[in-house]
C-alpha cells in the first residue's frame, strides 16, 4: 500500500466540447482508471487541472456581467472550478466504486494554495487558460482587451496567458492528511489550489493567478509525505528529441540527468517543463518516486511500471 497523489492533465476532463455532459462523461472514463488505484489498495489523493475551465467561466462572466452582476476576480472563479470539477469527479468515482462493492467517501477539499505577494510571475503571465485561438483572433482579442496577453500553445494554437505564481503551502494539507487517515478519497488542490498571499496584517487574500495544478500537486505530495507523485497526461513517456525522427522515451531517471536535459531545453516551458520540475521538486524534497504517464496506461504503470520514473 502506498500513499499517491495522481495529478490529472486536460485529456481527463476535457475531451470532446465544453459541455457538462461532454466533460462528465471525460471524467467518469477518468474514474474507471482511478479506480484501480483502490483496487489495488492504495491511498489515493487526485488533484486536477482547471486551466480550460477557468478560462470559459471567465468568459462566460465577461460576456455576461452588468453593473449589479460584476465579473468575479480569479481566484473566485477559481474557486467555483475546484467546485465543479470536483464535483464530477467525486460523484463520477463514488459510482464507480459503489458498482465494485467498495465503499468509501470521496470529497472535494476545497483548497487554498499560499503563494509569494511579490512572486515575480504577477509581472510575467505564463499559465494558458480558456479555449484556443487562431494567431488573427488572438491578435483581434489583444487589441480589444489591452490588459490581456496571448502566447502560442505547445503548436495547438493561441490562448490567453495568466500569472502562475509558485506554490509555497498548500493551506488545507492536514484536512487531506485526515482523509486519508480516516480511508476516505480526497479530491484537493484543484487546479493547483486558489491562489492566496497573507497581507501585513495578517489576512489572506485572493491574488488574480491560476496556480499550476503539477507545482500543486508536488506541494501537496510533499507536505502530506507522500510515496508517490503520478503525473497523468497525454503522453506515455516524457522523451528527449520529442517529436523528431531519433525520439527516445525516458523510462528510469535520475534527478542530476534530467536536469542535464532541461539545459538542453529537452522539455516545452509551457507544457512538459512545468511536470518535470514538479516531479524533480517533489523527488528531491521526500525522496519518493514521481511517474510521468498516460492515462490510458495506468493498468500497465500499477502491473508493470511503465512510464518515466524519476527518482533522487
Ligand atoms: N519532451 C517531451 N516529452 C513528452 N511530451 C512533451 C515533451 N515536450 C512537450 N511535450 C508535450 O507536453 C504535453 C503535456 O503537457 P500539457 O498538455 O500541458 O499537459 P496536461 O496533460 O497537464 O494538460 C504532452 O502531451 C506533449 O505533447
Ligand atoms: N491549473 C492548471 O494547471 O490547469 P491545467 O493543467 O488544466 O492547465
Amino acid at each position: 500500500m502506498k500513499k499517491i497523489v495522481v495529478a490529472l492533465g486536460g485529456n481527463a476532463i476535457l475531451s470532446k466540447d465544453a459541455s457538462a455532459d461532454s466533460q462528465q462523461a471525460a471524467i467518469l472514463k477518468t474514474a474507471k482508471v482511478l479506480a484501480e488505484f483502490i483496487k489495488k489498495g492504495h491511498k489515493l489523493v487526485i488533484v486536477h487541472g482547471n486551466g480550460p475551465q477557468v478560462g470559459n467561466l471567465l468568459l462566460q462572466q465577461v460576456a455576461g456581467s452588468t453593473e449589479k452582476n460584476p465579473v468575479m476576480p480569479l481566484d473566485t472563479i477559481g474557486a467555483m472550478t475546484e467546485g465543479s470539477i470536483g464535483y464530477w469527479l467525486q460523484k463520477s468515482l463514488r459510482q464507480v466504486l459503489q458498482a465494485e462493492n467498495i465503499d468509501k467517501t470521496v470529497a472535494t477539499v476545497v483548497t487554498e494554495t499560499e503563494v509569494l505577494p511579490d512572486d515575480p510571475a504577477f509581472s510575467n503571465p505564463t499559465k494558458p487558460i480558456g479555449p484556443f485561438y487562431t494567431r488573427e483572433e488572438a491578435l483581434k482579442e489583444e487589441k480589444s482587451n489591452p490588459t490581456y496577453t496571448f502566447v502560442e500553445d505547445s503548436g495547438r494554437g493561441y490562448r490567453r496567458v495568466v500569472a502562475s505564481p509558485i506554490p509555497t503551502k498548500i493551506i488545507e494539507y492536514p484536512v487531506v492528511s485526515m482523509m486519508l487517515e480516516n480511508d476516505m478519497i480526497p479530491i484537493a488542490a484543484g487546479g493547483g489550489g486558489i491562489p492566496v498571499s497573507q497581507s501585513s496584517d495578517g489576512k489572506y487574500i485572493g491574488k488574480e493567478a491560476v496556480v499550476d495544478k503539477d507545482y500543486g500537486a508536488s506541494k501537496l505530495a510533499t507536505s502530506i509525505h507522500a510515496d508517490e507523485l503520478i503525473i497523468l497526461t497525454a503522453v506515455d513517456y516524457v522523451y528527449v528529441n520529442f517529436n523528431k525522427p531519433n525520439q527516445k522515451a525516458l523510462t528510469q531517471i535520475k534527478v542530476d540527468e534530467l536536469k542535464k536535459y532541461i539545459a538542453e531545453n529537452q522539455f516545452a516551458a509551457g507544457s512538459m517543463l512545468p511536470k518535470i520540475n514538479a516531479a524533480i521538486e517533489f523527488v528531491e524534497q521526500t525522496g519518493g518516486t514521481a511517474v510521468i504517464t498516460s492515462l490510458d496506461k495506468v493498468n500497465e504503470l500499477l502491473d508493470k511500471g511503465i512510464g518515466t520514473k524519476i527518482t533522487a
